[in-house]
């Protein structure tokens, strides 16, 4: 299997804090993962590499077979789709929902705008389609709720046909409703065999979508555990990780924790 991400001993230091301590990471083709951890574990920083976005202190990033320090990062990030909450809070409130998608693609398209205009407005609006929003295409950003942003900003993270897609905490502030239908999105997109490669970062593993397969457990910045979800996702590795006492259900491919008492 080629690897998508391959991570040695990776680690991000900021003054006298290591945010991330030596870690090391594969994620192969096919594969979708989720990574959790607690707050401040380091997810986020671990996104921002492996979107290409930092660099690491020491150690070595390969991300879609190039090695971080040595490919041109401008060539390699339409290669990978990231929708974070701190990407859409630079989206204008005025902006076409529509054109929120379909901008995505013009660092990739570049001049030759002519020849793709077309093209490109249909995957927009099959993308918003396949995501529930195509009543909603004509709408500015801003008037969007919070739950229809995110699935814009998924179908923006999609608009580049990318061979890793990285999602953090794309299901943080939806009610009960909107969350379920992200995760069901989620979950057909990680049933596709035409997907990209997925990562998940979540806070909760009642976000996992089913056809997850692996998970990636942070702890202090360091790799806690890693591996696929059913060896991982046990309660004693749960709550190691998190430092509670949990419980841990999985049913009909959908997985809960609580604490023990
Ligand atoms: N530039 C920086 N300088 C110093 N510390 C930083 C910097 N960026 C992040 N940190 C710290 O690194 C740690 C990891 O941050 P990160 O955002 O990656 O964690 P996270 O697991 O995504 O957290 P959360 O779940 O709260 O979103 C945090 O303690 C954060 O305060």
């Amino acid at each position: 299997m080629t690897a998508v991400l391959d991570l040695q001993d990776v680690s991000i230091r900021r003054g006298p804090k290591t945010i991330l301590d030596s870690v090391t990471w594969q994620v192969a083709d096919g594969e979708r993962w989720v990574v959790l951890g607690r707050n401040g574990a380091g997810k986020t920083t671990l996104l921002q590499i492996a979107a290409g976005r930092m660099h690491p202190s020491s150690g070595v990033a390969e991300l879609l077979g190039e090695r971080l320090g040595r490919v041109d990062v401008f060539e390699l990030r339409p290669r990978i789709g990231l929708a974070s909450s701190a990407l859409a809070d630079r989206i204008p409130a005025s902006e076409r929902v529509r054109d929120v998608v379909l901008t995505a693609a013009y660092g990739v398209t570049g001049r030759w705008r002519e020849r793709y205009e077309e093209l490109d407005a249909e995957r927009a609006g099959d993308l918003l389609a396949a995501f529930g929003m195509a009543e909603l295409a004509d709408r500015s950003f801003g008037t969007l709720s919070e739950g229809e942003r995110k699935r814009t900003q998924i179908a923006r993270a999609l608009m580049t046909d990318p061979e890793l897609l990285l999602l953090d905490e794309p299901a943080a502030g939806l009610d009960l409703g909107g969350r379920e239908e992200l995760v069901a999105a989620l979950a057909e997109l990680a049933g596709d065999p035409r997907s990209p490669v997925l990562v998940l970062v979540t806070h909760h593993v009642e976000e996992i979508p089913r056809g997850f397969t692996h998970v990636l457990l942070l702890k202090d910045g360091r790799v806690h555990a890693a591996g696929p979800i059913e060896q991982v996702l046990t309660a004693p590795t749960l709550s190691a990780a998190f430092d509670v006492d949990l419980v841990v259900t999985h049913d009909a491919g959908r997985w809960s924790a609580r604490a023990a008492r």
